[in-house]
């Protein structure tokens, strides 16, 4: 998947159960819309969802289960239960969360890493990280790729934006690794995506800015009613 997607634009399509737009249905066509405005491919939630995209769009997905679990704030592909489910889907790539913060079910990133690769060796696997440190032990735990997305959204990062200081913190992340970087987290503008081009983003995912309309409506509404 990694070089289909190299310096290409790759669409979020993804709505949880209170988003108005939650159906498989609806972000198949999202990601038809994707494909046909130029996407290199597709980040997903849930098996459902990317079953229901591989019947529209010919794109490479990368592959999540967000569920939430008691005793740990890790919502993103937590443990091998989730894994299973996204081998079952047929995703080119799984993104994990690869944040310091413990896991459900005393799950081990490493342990996750060593079943998916033994389950489905030619699935590529994608680092969600929030700190330059985390981007670290990802690239020595074997990661094809880092996301900046959870740059923002851990306690140690809250509130931060992934846009802030002229992305430095893509920079930083860029910096400490070798392997490819996809910008991902708050990208809301096409000059913000050519930004994160120039930086040095090996590709860049944008969501919300694309698939989630009641966000773009607020958008406008903030600026002046
Ligand atoms: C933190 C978290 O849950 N991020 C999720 C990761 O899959 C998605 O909700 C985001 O939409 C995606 O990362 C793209 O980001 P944005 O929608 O900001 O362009």
């Amino acid at each position: 998947m990694l070089a289909q997607v190299k310096n290409g634009l790759i669409v979020s399509c993804q709505a949880l159960p209170d988003e108005p737009l939650h159906s498989s249905f609806i972000m198949s066509k999202l990601a038809l819309a994707a494909f046909q405005g130029g996407a290199c491919g597709i980040r997903a939630n849930t098996k459902e969802d990317i079953v229901e995209i591989k019947k529209e769009v010919p794109l490479p997905i990368i592959g999540i289960v967000k569920r939430d679990y008691q005793g740990s704030s890790v919502f993103i592909t937590a443990t091998k239960k989730e894994i299973d489910e996204l081998i079952e889907s047929g995703c080119e790539m799984i993104a994990m969360d690869a944040t310091d913060r413990r896991r459900p079910k005393s799950a081990t990133i490493r342990d996750i890493i060593k079943h998916t690769n033994r389950s489905a060796p030619h699935v590529e696997l994608m680092a969600d990280i929030a700190t330059v440190e985390e981007a670290i032990s990802a690239q020595k735990l074997g990661f094809d790729c880092i996301s900046t997305t959870l740059h923002g959204y851990t306690e140690g990062t809250n509130g931060k934006k992934l846009y802030d200081d002229d992305f430095s913190f893509l920079k930083k992340v860029i910096e400490h690794v070798s392997i490819p970087v996809i910008a991902e987290g708050n990208i809301v503008t096409p000059d913000m995506y050519k930004r994160c081009k120039e930086i040095g983003a090996f590709a860049c995912v944008v969501g919300g800015a694309i698939t989630r309309p009641k966000e773009i409506t607020k958008r406008f509404i903030n600026v002046c009613g």
